[in-house]
């Protein structure tokens, strides 16, 4: 009986959203334009390889003019089938990014700006990095949903290098836990370049992220494996994390770099005298598999994956699969955020302020824990090794939306200030920007309606273009509940009290007036005095 009823439910849900996209209402929707209107919110159905199949499937085997046009039935199948609660999400804009167009655009904007910069050089100390053209750029993010965008070289495949070091960190930490990990390699950050020759004072790799530390890791994987397979193994959970996707070893940069490892020889020499890897560790063995994994290769589409994995808490959003539990992430993102930029990293945690690791391929992946994971690639490298591309594309990102860590100390997200909430649309920022606002006049806390203020303030902010959906502005609430020590405020920030109307065509001055406010009306018809176009005026 229940079930029925819930079905009933379902079935007006479908109608609503379907009469919604219906524009001209003759029962049909053109099938590009759904699927279009899907692909604004990040989702490529057709070409997906693991979501959506049975709706692709049945698409494909709707009759000729049926693709064309599908009317409620055919909508009401595809609803009914896997994975189309994502379409309902997409369609209701529920999504976790509910405006992906807009962030797409937005993507594309800073991709345009940042490709002027042309500063920096490709990391040299492994010959064949400098060979690799170095006007190659591209930047790709991946939602949790699994919405996906790119834009420049995204399918161009890329050595990882470093940023290969949060991914083994995982796997350690997966086979071995926390404790024992750690007892091989510190969490602290080194402060120094990611090479230098030294150990922290329990002659212990300062942490994972540079190459003492990821080298230590090398040696905690599968360590009872053979070489071959233990490199397997490791490629395979690359693989999972980007949905399955090749993940490729680019042997010339493998061989360059063991040809000019003087430094991670005498990184790895130091650890062993210092007894810091495990007992029978192979140094030889161990730095070449160390090379192996810095010399895997992904495209930026697919590392966007995999930081979505990790921004995902471990599963993969376009397989569902958990590749690494909970707490393994936490920890690698912990890591990440006070040590994955090298020296940077201080700078980066303080200015950026989310988890994110670089490589000297070119490669920059940030991961914005529960929303999404961004992969920026651009060989060009700064004196510490960092894309710089990355960082400045990374920085404008972070200019645009509320991503660091502490933003949301900010409270309510104040669409005049360009700096958005990814989780909301526009119109729902706005919106509360605007209640938030009324609010603070009506509850007469000046402080409050002040901090709202003080930065949308000095950027060319009109208070005037403020109203509710009955077009009721600050101005009209403080004269409507009295309330002068606000209006003398907003007076101060230009607030019209005598032109703009509300939805009854009444202007503030005519709310006070009403209300019977005498010492508003007072100060506002001084205000005016001199102006002949006051609107009303009182005995
Ligand atoms: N920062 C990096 O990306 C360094 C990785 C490189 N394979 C090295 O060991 O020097």
């Amino acid at each position: 009986m229940e079930k029925i009823f819930e079905d009933k439910n379902k079935e007006e849900e479908y109608k609503r959203i379907f009469d919604a996209y219906d524009d001209d209402m003759d029962g049909k929707i053109p099938l590009n334009f759904l699927i279009k209107q899907i692909k604004h919110q990040g989702f490529s159905i057709l070409q997906e390889k693991h979501r959506f199949q049975e709706i692709k499937q049945y698409i494909s085997s709707l009759p000729h003019k049926e693709k064309s046009n599908i009317d409620f039935q055919n909508f009401q199948d595809i609803m009914e089938m896997p994975d189309s609660d994502l379409i309902e999400k997409a369609l209701l804009g529920k999504l976790i990014v509910p405006d992906f167009s807009e962030f797409t655009e937005s993507i594309e904007k800073i991709y345009e700006i940042v490709k002027e910069v042309k500063d920096g050089e490709n990391a040299s100390y492994i010959p064949q990095l400098a060979e690799v053209d170095s006007n190659l750029f591209s930047i790709a993010a991946c939602t949790v949903d699994g919405q996906q965008c790119d834009i420049g070289d995204s399918d161009t495949y890329f050595c990882v290098q470093s940023c290969s070091k949060a991914i083994s960190y995982c796997i350690a930490v997966e086979e071995h836990g926390i404790d024992y990990v750690h007892k091989h390699v510190g969490k602290e950050p080194s402060g120094a370049s990611f090479n230098k020759n030294f150990l922290n004072p329990d002659n212990l790799p300062h942490n994972p992220m540079i190459n003492s530390g990821a080298i230590m890791i090398a040696a905690l994987i599968s360590p009872d494996l053979e070489m071959y397979k233990r490199y397997e193994y490791v490629k395979r959970y690359w693989s999972s994390l980007a949905a399955g996707a090749r993940v490729g070893f680019q042997n010339a940069t493998y061989l360059s770099e063991k040809d000019t490892a003087s430094r991670n020889f005498c990184l790895g020499h130091m650890m062993m005298d210092a007894k810091a890897f495990p007992e029978d560790t192979d140094l030889d063995n161990i730095l070449d598999f160390y090379f192996q994994l810095c010399s895997l290769e992904v495209t930026s589409k697919d590392m966007a994956i995999i930081a979505a994995s990790l921004a995902n808490g471990g599963v993969c959003p376009m397989t569902n699969q958990r590749i690494f539990k909970e707490d393994t992430v936490n920890h690698c993102l912990s890591l990440m955020h006070s040590c994955g930029m090298y020296d940077y990293s201080g700078e980066w945690a303080y200015s950026v302020g989310i988890p994110a690791k670089s490589g000297v391929g070119g490669c920059v992946f940030l991961v914005v824990p529960k929303v999404m994971g961004i992969c920026i690639f651009s060989p060009r490298l700064d004196s510490r090794g960092n894309s710089v591309r990355g960082i400045e594309a990374s920085k404008l990102l972070l200019k645009e939306y509320t991503m660091h860590r502490y933003d949301n100390l900010k409270g309510v997200v104040t669409p005049f200030s360009h700096k958005m909430s990814l989780l909301q649309s526009m119109a729902e920022q706005k919106n509360e920007f605007t209640k938030d606002l009324l609010n603070a006049v009506a509850d007469d806390d000046l402080h409050h309606l002040q901090c709202i203020l003080e930065e949308v303030k000095e950027e060319n902010f009109n208070i005037n273009s403020i109203s509710d959906y009955d077009d009721v502005t600050p101005a009209h609430v403080a004269c409507s509940f009295n309330h002068e020590e606000i209006l003398h405020y907003l007076i101060e920030l230009d607030a019209d009290f005598n032109n703009v109307t509300d939805k009854w065509g009444k202007t503030p001055l005519d709310r006070a007036s009403e209300a019977g406010h005498k010492d508003v009306v007072k100060i506002l018809h001084k205000l005016y005095a001199s102006e002949k176009d006051l609107c009303y005026t009182t005995d």
